[in-house]
């Protein structure tokens, strides 16, 4: 995700040289710097108080990065992506740190399409909030959240949705190999209904059931297909596959607070 920013940001025309990668490995670092042509270093120094700290570790690697960084840490801004962990927890590792903002974007940030929401308890000055909201639409689009708890939500959808949107699509494959179209045909007719119907549903994400009809003609064979998703319960698999996601947002908030 971090180079997912990093290259959004310089797609942004955002220079290189305002960017610097923390990697302990070096063997990383080097193919960082020569992917980006960022400065990176191997472990956190003091920075200037106006930077902003991109908190893009994994949940489990949050509490030990941040206790070891904190000396380091004055007023500058932390965003934080991971996900689960809540602005208390980065506050408290960080020696009572405040300016925080929380974030759950997703993977279509590597081709800029990503949707980003964001939370803070703090009331940001106009310079640095527009600094955060830079970073997060250099990646897509963002919102802002009222409240920290939606965040599991958030994780839950957007977050992890395009996993179940991949997931689908590989079915649709599967399905439309099992038809007898070869892999390749399979792959361009399934993908391209899928970006085409992406587009056309979001004009119309209210009236999705117009949509449905509008393709579903009387006594045709959308209507079959239809019938077959209702009958084994997309909907609830789909309800249930998404509660487990917010739990487990939930729950990792929970193990790493
Ligand atoms: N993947 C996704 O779609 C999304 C992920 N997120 C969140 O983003 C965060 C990162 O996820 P993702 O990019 O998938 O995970 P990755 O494992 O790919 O990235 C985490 C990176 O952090 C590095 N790292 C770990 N410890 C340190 C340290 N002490 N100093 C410097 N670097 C360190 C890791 O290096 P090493 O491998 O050497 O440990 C690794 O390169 C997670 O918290 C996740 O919840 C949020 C939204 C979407
Ligand atoms: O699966 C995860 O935990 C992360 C958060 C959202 C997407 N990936």
């Amino acid at each position: 995700m971090a180079a997912a920013i990093i290259g959004g940001l310089l797609n942004k025309n955002y220079s290189p040289a305002l960017i610097r990668v923390i990697e302990s490995d070096s063997k990383k670092r080097l193919v960082i710097e020569n992917k980006f042509k960022v400065s990176s270093m191997a472990e956190f120094k003091k920075i200037d108080k106006d930077e902003i700290i991109v908190l893009a570790v994994k949940p489990q690697q949050a509490e030990s990065l941040l206790k070891s960084i904190s000396t380091e840490i004055s007023e500058q801004l932390i965003l934080s992506i991971a996900a689960g962990i809540q602005i208390e927890s980065i506050g408290k590792w960080a020696r009572g740190h405040k300016n925080i903002v929380r974030s759950m974007p997703n993977v279509c940030a590597q081709i800029q399409l990503g949707i980003t929401a964001l939370f803070t308890k703090e009331v940001l000055d106009t310079k640095t909030k527009l600094a955060v909201e830079e970073i997060v639409s250099a990646i897509g689009e963002f919102i802002w959240l009222d409240d920290e708890s939606k965040m599991d939500a958030v994780t839950a959808i957007s977050g992890s949705g395009p996993a179940y949107i991949f997931y689908f699509l590989n079915a649709f494959i599967e399905s439309a190999i099992e038809l007898g179209l070869s892999r390749n045909e399979a792959e361009k007719l399934c993908g391209k209904t899928l970006l085409g119907s992406s587009h056309l549903a979001l004009d119309q994400l209210n009236d999705l059931q117009n949509l449905i009809l509008s393709v579903a003609s009387k006594g045709g064979t959308t209507e079959e297909g239809l019938k077959q998703l209702e009958s084994y319960k997309l909907n609830e698999m789909l309800l249930k596959a998404t509660r487990a996601a917010y739990e487990k947002s939930k729950k990792i908030g929970l193990e790493f607070n």
